[in-house]
């Protein structure tokens, strides 16, 4: 007898795309797709993504066997979305990686100290977080500010939208990145969120629980509370203990799951918490697969071209190195940085040795942030690479070698939308926990860390000689 077979829908809406899909509740395996891109920008109108969104979930329905019961969203982070009291937005959204509130960011972490900080949200404010954005906007644009009524993340404003604009909601994993939540009490800070914004005290939406529903969309489609795309990929992924993500997409993210609440004063690590009740120690570089798409622009080729060009390439790529800051940086916090390549020699000015240092210096950032989750107590048994840019056979033999630990390429998949999926089919089903959905095969990258070792010490020399840290 045919099993009858429950569809869920599970959406990214990350910074380059909106991706849809429709998943089978009980397996986990999908069964139809959709896409639509978003504009180039650090400032975005929400109505951009309303309308990826929608070109999406059309595509992914028309290619569907049957009706979806429940949907959720997981997106990029930290967006500072503002409504008027109307519903309208009141300005485009400053996202992830604008850097213009940087200077806010010093104002914020000068007030009131770093480690008060860390212990009251999580965080140290850098320009990401949607606290220092609120800032930014009460001293540049103070009559928008006076109009914000209510202010959401990106995730949370699509939710709303997909439910006909009823009740605003939330969860533990995004509220978490915006630098007025508490995730060790799971509770909003509005004292300091008003401190942070001239003194006005605008509406947050509703922390809902991991299982819980957002509501329904006006044809009755079941509502999951949505998510972080960070948290969305480590759900989609299932890690336990042990497992360390490196997600390589617009931003380079490394992450695990933890039962503790982290606090690191220094802000390398932000302390997160996760789509499951736990919590989600993470650091995030802003420069990632883009480093790849620029060099290769640079070197007349595509990404093919330069994973060949970047393979034909020692270790070391002779010599060069690449500080991958191209649209600043935060972690390490140099929000104004560029990027900068050193070592040229005549003798190794090659396109090779260019497509490698692109590589190398994009992974080396990323391989200072398993050390810094490390330190902040995760146990770190393996590695599993994610986001565009691991499909690249450059960027995963690469990182075999400067990660220390076995590295897990899991097979090619949209993580954060699965972990959005199986969000929503959570939420349909009522369980205490997550449906069990098996991980797609994995293949491994060997770990040669003598070489990787060496490249890692000229990339810590180069930043040090270029920027004293
Ligand atoms: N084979 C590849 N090699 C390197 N980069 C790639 C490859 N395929 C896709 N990418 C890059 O991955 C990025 C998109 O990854 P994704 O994880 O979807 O990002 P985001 O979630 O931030 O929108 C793009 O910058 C794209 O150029
Ligand atoms: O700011 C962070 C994490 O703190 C980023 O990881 C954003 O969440 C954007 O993610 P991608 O579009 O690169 O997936």
């Amino acid at each position: 007898m045919m099993r009858a077979v429950t569809l869920v829908m599970g959406i990214d809406s990350s910074t380059q795309s909106t991706k849809a899909l429709v998943v089978d509740a009980d397996t986990g395996q999908v069964v139809a797709e959709g896409r639509a891109g978003h504009p180039d920008g650090t400032e975005v109108h929400p109505d951009v993504w309303w309308s990826a969104c929608q070109e999406a979930i059309g595509q992914a329905r028309a290619a569907a066997p049957g009706p979806v019961e429940a949907i959720a969203v997981a997106g990029q982070q930290h967006g500072m979305v503002t409504l008027d009291q109307a519903g309208a937005v009141v300005r485009p959204a400053l996202l992830w990686n604008d850097t213009r509130s940087a200077p806010q960011a010093r104002t914020l972490v000068a007030r009131d100290g770093a480690d008060a900080w860390a212990t009251r949200t999580g965080l140290v404010p850098v320009a990401s977080f949607t606290v220092t954005k609120l800032a930014w906007l009460a001293e540049h644009e103070p009559a928008n500010a006076d109009r914000v009524a209510s202010v959401l993340l990106p995730h949370d404003w699509l939710t709303w939208r997909l439910g006909g604009q009823q009740a605003k909601h939330t969860d533990r994993g995004d509220a978490s990145g915006t630098g007025y939540f508490s995730p060790a009490t799971g509770q909003w800070l509005p004292d300091l969120l008003a401190e942070s914004f001239g003194g006005r005290r605008p509406d947050l939406p509703e922390v809902l629980g991991p299982n819980q529903s957002a509501g329904r969309t006006p044809d009755g489609v079941l509502l999951g509370a949505g998510t972080g795309d960070n948290m969305g990929a480590a759900l989609g992924l299932g890690i336990g203990p042990g497992d360390v993500v490196v997600s390589l997409g617009t931003s380079g993210t490394v992450f695990a799951v933890a039962e503790q609440p982290t606090a690191d004063p220094t802000g390398i690590v932000a302390g997160f918490c996760d789509a499951t009740g736990r919590f989600l120690p993470l650091v995030c570089t802003l420069n990632a697969a883009r480093v790849l798409t620029t060099t290769a622009t640079m070197l007349g080729t595509d990404l093919a071209g330069l994973d060949e060009l970047a393979r034909r390439a020692e270790p070391g790529s002779g010599g060069l190195v690449l500080l991958p800051y191209l649209d600043g940086e935060r972690t390490p916090d140099l929000p104004d940085a560029s990027g900068t390549l050193t070592g040229l020699r005549r003798g190794n000015a090659t396109p090779e040795n260019l497509a490698r240092a692109a590589v190398e210096g994009m992974l080396c950032g990323l391989a200072d942030g398993i050390t810094a989750v490390r330190d902040a107590g995760v146990t770190v048994r393996r590695v599993l690479l994610i986001g565009g840019a691991a499909r690249s056979a450059a960027v995963r033999e690469v990182a075999g070698t400067l990660f220390g630990v076995p590295v897990e390429v899991p097979e090619p998949a949209e993580y954060v939308a699965l972990g959005a999926a199986r969000q929503a089919a959570w939420a349909l089903s009522g369980a205490a926990e997550p449906p069990v959905w098996a991980l797609r095969a994995e293949r491994s990258e060997p770990a040669h860390t003598e070489a990787g070792q060496a490249v890692r010490a000229a990339y810590a020399r180069a930043r040090n000689q270029v920027h004293g840290i």
